[in-house]
């Protein structure tokens, strides 16, 4: 018997860590790093890192790289070199683009080239998936398990949680109940939470869809801002609403409720997406300059849930084609697509244009 965590709840404890800014410990077959998230290192255990000896460096996406014209030389990651006298301003200015424009030099900045970068990216993966700015400082450790127990630290083995942080845990459901709403009274709300202390996804079912048919659907993705606080910068609480009530009026429908806040990245990153956006970035380049991708979503999670509830095959709307090919790719048939073109305003109408022209959202 062993009350020990498995590898998936050492995953947790690990991004629990990091949103603290309590550093963890990954050991690979080529070595051990310490690993702190930038966003929540604090000066002194930056002092801490730098007292150990050893030559320190932060981590950050190609994508921030790129920004920063420091060099990528490992394709999709910077391993940038920490000056000796780094402070803690200078790490996060370098994760943080919110002062870019004011204070646009930050360097040189030095890349390291050549060994692995193998723990780098996975500390990559782990903040992201922590919800932070992607940006970690790592410092190659001689003896990471030693290391690990006499400091009390989350050790992760680099090589199996790598491979099982591209899984889409598997999603189970807790609770579901009617649930009458203004669209059908037939409304019925249904909790998934993921087996890796993720955040929970809901499911509105309206009516009772059958199962042998295609069902009106709607991947909807949490906005704070659009959905209850009536955003004007965004089109999606219109559509949450003009989708519910399109399936109301037909009777039947799905609408799956995805705790994916701002294309995956969180609500704090999206709010920092949306300064750059008041500084003249559209919002790919926002993304870009923070070093995420356009999208961070992971739309397998959607098709995971409809198969869960018996559904195979579905008339989605939506604009966006990558929703329509990861729902073919994931097994659910698109019978349709059912366009849901609502709540153009002045303030999101640059928004939904670069949605067009950058990601290929049908108008
Ligand atoms: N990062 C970022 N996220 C945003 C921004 N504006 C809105 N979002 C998020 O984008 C998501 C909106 O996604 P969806 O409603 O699924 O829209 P979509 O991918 O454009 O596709 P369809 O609406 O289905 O056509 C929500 O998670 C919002 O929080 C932004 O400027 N930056
Ligand atoms: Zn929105």
């Amino acid at each position: 018997m062993s009350f020990a965590p498995d590898l998936t709840e050492t995953i947790a404890r690990a991004r629990a860590d990091l949103r603290m800014g309590v550093p963890v410990v990954l050991r690979g077959a080529g070595g051990a790093a310490l690993v702190l998230a930038a966003e929540t290192l604090d000066a002194q255990r930056l002092a801490d890192v730098q007292a150990l000896g050893g030559a320190p460096v932060l981590a950050i996406t190609a994508r921030r790289a790129a920004t920063l014209k420091a060099r990528a030389y490992d394709g999709d990651l910077a391993r940038v070199v920490l000056p000796p006298d780094a402070r803690l301003s200078w790490v996060l200015a370098v994760a943080d683009p919110a002062d870019d424009l004011k204070m646009p030099m930050k360097g040189p900045l030095i890349s390291d080239r050549g060994g692995d970068a193998g723990l780098h990216r996975l500390a990559l993966t782990l903040v992201k998936s922590a919800r932070l700015l992607p940006a970690a400082v790592l410092l190659d450790l001689p003896d990471g398990a030693g290391f690990a127990a006499r400091h009390g630290l989350t050790a992760l083995d680099a090589d199996a949680a790598a491979p099982h942080l591209l899984e889409v845990s598997p999603m189970h459901p807790v609770v579901s109940a009617r649930l009458p709403l203004s669209v059908s009274e037939a409304g019925r709300l249904h909790v998934f939470r993921p087996e890796d202390g993720g955040e929970e996804h809901y499911a509105v079912e309206i009516g009772q869809p059958r199962r042998d048919a295609p069902v009106l659907a709607r991947l909807h993705s949490a906005c704070f801002t659009g959905d209850l606080l009536g955003s004007l910068k965004c089109d999606c609480g219109p559509q949450l609403r003009g989708a519910l009530a399109q399936m109301g009026a037909e009777g039947a429908g799905v609408l799956l409720y995805l705790n994916q806040e701002g294309r995956g990245i969180g609500l704090a990153n999206k709010m920092r997406a949306y300064s750059l956006q008041d500084q003249g970035f559209d919002t790919v380049e926002a993304n870009h300059r923070l070093g995420f991708e356009d999208d961070e979503r992971d739309f397998r999670i959607g098709a995971d849930l409809l198969r869960r509830m018996g559904f195979s095959s579905v008339r989605l709307m939506t604009n966006n084609p990558a929703k329509l090919a990861m729902m073919a790719q994931n097994g659910i048939a698109v019978a349709e697509r059912v366009p849901l073109r609502l709540g153009e305003t002045d303030h999101n109408r640059a928004y939904l244009a670069t949605k067009a022209a950058k990601s290929g959202h049908m108008l």
